[in-house]
């Protein structure tokens, strides 16, 4: 996990987003000219509304989606365009990722999950270092366990050395500490910070609580498809001010459109 030398500031930049799901009177405008940049070795939090289009910006930043219009750069270069093929190479080079439910093969062993991604690429494995990064997560003493010998925090602390062990440019986290209790939570987000911090990682998370919000360097804020605001620096108590404003001015904003739709 050496720190990257590379041209541009950005992990991942995302210029004029549009994403339509659908067509004709079904369709639905998930993203609506979305122009955001992550830079790298920070932790960025996604936030906003259920149906904001939070999970549509990382399935679109991520290649995993394709957007309708505009350009996505993942370390400097544009997936928009490319081939399954290319964008499944693209991702299992340069992308990590985390979900809610941790996502682990439960026949295999916590170091066998760390490898599998690296397996499956077919790059060499280098059990020596999937070691390392289990350590580096705190699971020096359960490399050989299988998931279900494992706590919910512990599951989600291999998912990361999963994510950490390629190196990726960037990992995109959906609510990863969605199924955790409050003091788990906070472990999985020091631990998250720690890898910006001390790996020169980058990092993504989609989450709905400003508690988990407050340990990134800065939140982006959706609202019905578009970035309304951003906040550097925040604090569970701002970002929850935040989300309270902004779900009033949503309020108001769907009723003047209904209003003027009569
Ligand atoms: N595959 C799909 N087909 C049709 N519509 C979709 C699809 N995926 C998402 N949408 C719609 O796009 C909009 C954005 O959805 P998205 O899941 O990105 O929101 P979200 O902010 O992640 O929501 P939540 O917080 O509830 O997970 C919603 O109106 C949703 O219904």
């Amino acid at each position: 996990m050496s720190s990257r030398q590379s041209p541009t500031p950005h992990a991942v930049s995302l210029s004029g987003i549009r994403k339509v799901y659908g067509t004709g009177d079904n369709s639905v405008v998930a993203l609506e000219s979305v122009t955001v940049n992550f830079e790298r070795r920070t932790l960025t939090a996604v936030m906003g509304p259920s149906g904001s289009g939070k999970t549509t910006l990382l399935h679109c930043a991520a290649g995993l989606d394709e957007p309708t219009e505009g350009s996505v750069k993942l370390d400097g270069q544009e997936i928009t365009g490319l081939s399954e093929t290319a964008l499944t190479l693209l991702r299992r080079d340069k992308v990590g990722f985390i979900f809610q439910a941790f996502n682990l093969m439960p026949a295999l062993t916590a170091e066998q999950n760390v490898v599998l991604p690296l397996r499956l690429a077919g790059r060499k494995i280098d059990k020596a270092k999937a070691r390392d990064v289990l350590t580096q997560v705190g699971l020096g003493d359960r490399a050989g366990h299988r998931p279900s010998e494992l706590s919910g925090g512990q599951q989600q602390r291999v998912a990361i050395a999963r994510a950490l062990v390629a190196s990726p440019a960037v990992i995109f986290a959906d609510e990863p500490t969605g199924s955790l209790d409050s003091k788990t939570a906070r472990e999985i987000l020091e631990l998250l910070r720690e890898s910006v911090r001390l790996y020169d990682q980058t990092v993504v998370m989609v989450t709905h609580d400003p508690v988990a919000a407050s340990y990134a360097d800065r939140v982006v804020f959706l609202v019905d498809g578009s970035v309304v605001t951003e906040m550097a620096n925040p604090t569970a108590e701002s970002v929850a001010e935040q989300l309270t404003r902004l779900g009033e001015w949503a309020k108001q904003r769907s009723v003047a459109r209904a209003e003027g739709g009569r």
